[in-house]
């Protein structure tokens, strides 16, 4: 049975001031001992978040493949860990976008991580014009085959099904559509790191998720939990995703 994680990516947004909604995350995510919650304020709130967040993960939006050297404004697993982090998206559509990052650039940074004994939370997902050329699922599959590391299990990793037209737009998928991803996203780590684990590799859903509609899409099958952008900068938005999680 896999438990239901629920993951706030902060993005590019938070200053210390925010502090006081980590602490409100933090106090819902031990109400609702029945789902896993974890946080990813920017890089600069890592250890200051860590501080507040009694014990709930706190996360990196990136990490860079290399432990240290020459990479002005990088970030490495290694000061990831240092700072308290204890998990790390990577892979984000984000990053693919602007920073012009690959599914292998992502399958090196997911292995960085773990060796660092970081959690990772490996995101995918088609763009809008690739959804309408009915190129959706042969875009996830590659993804996933380039992107996740051969030693994975979900002891560690955490995939993360994110269609870059519904990030951060007001738009979903219907659950049908969602259901036949991450059916698809679960056979294909099947076909990879066999049926066993990847059973047990929990896969998110990502994109416009809030508290009216996080009660439905997590009810999907292998919705394993979801990875919130917007909805997840304050408590106020954020608790009733946790809370309608912990009700499944
Ligand atoms: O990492 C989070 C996703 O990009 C979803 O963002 P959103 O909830 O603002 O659509």
């Amino acid at each position: 049975m896999r438990r239901k994680l629920v993951a706030g990516n902060w993005k590019m947004n938070g200053v210390t001031a925010s502090l006081p909604e980590v602490e409100a995350i933090a106090a819902a995510a031990a109400a609702n001992p029945g789902v896993d919650v974890a946080l990813c304020p920017p890089a600069t709130l890592i250890a200051p978040a860590v501080a507040v967040a009694s014990g709930m993960p706190i996360g990196g939006q990136d990490c860079h493949e290399h432990d240290s050297g020459a990479h002005t404004g990088c970030i490495s697993a290694a000061m990831l860990k240092d700072a308290g982090a204890t998990l790390t998206i990577v892979g984000h559509s984000e990053r693919r976008a602007d920073q012009n990052e690959t599914s292998h650039d992502a399958w090196a940074k997911a292995a960085a991580a773990h060796r660092h004994g970081l959690n990772v939370i490996l995101c995918v997902g088609e763009t809008e014009a690739e959804r309408n050329a009915g190129r959706a699922e042969r875009v996830v599959q590659a993804q996933i085959e380039k992107s996740v590391p051969e030693d994975a299990d979900g002891s560690w990793l955490t995939l993360a099904y994110e269609p870059r037209w519904a990030i951060g737009t007001g738009r979903t998928p219907t659950l049908e559509e969602i259901e036949l991803i991450h059916a698809i996203a679960r056979a294909k780590l099947g076909m990879m790191v066999g049926a066993e684990k990847a059973e047990a590799i929990r896969i998110l859903y990502g994109g416009s998720v809030t508290g009216a509609n996080a009660a439905t899409i997590l009810a999907v099958d292998n919705v394993d939990g979801a990875l919130v952008g917007g909805a997840s900068l304050t408590a106020e938005k954020f608790v009733p995703i946790i809370e309608a999680a912990a009700k499944l």
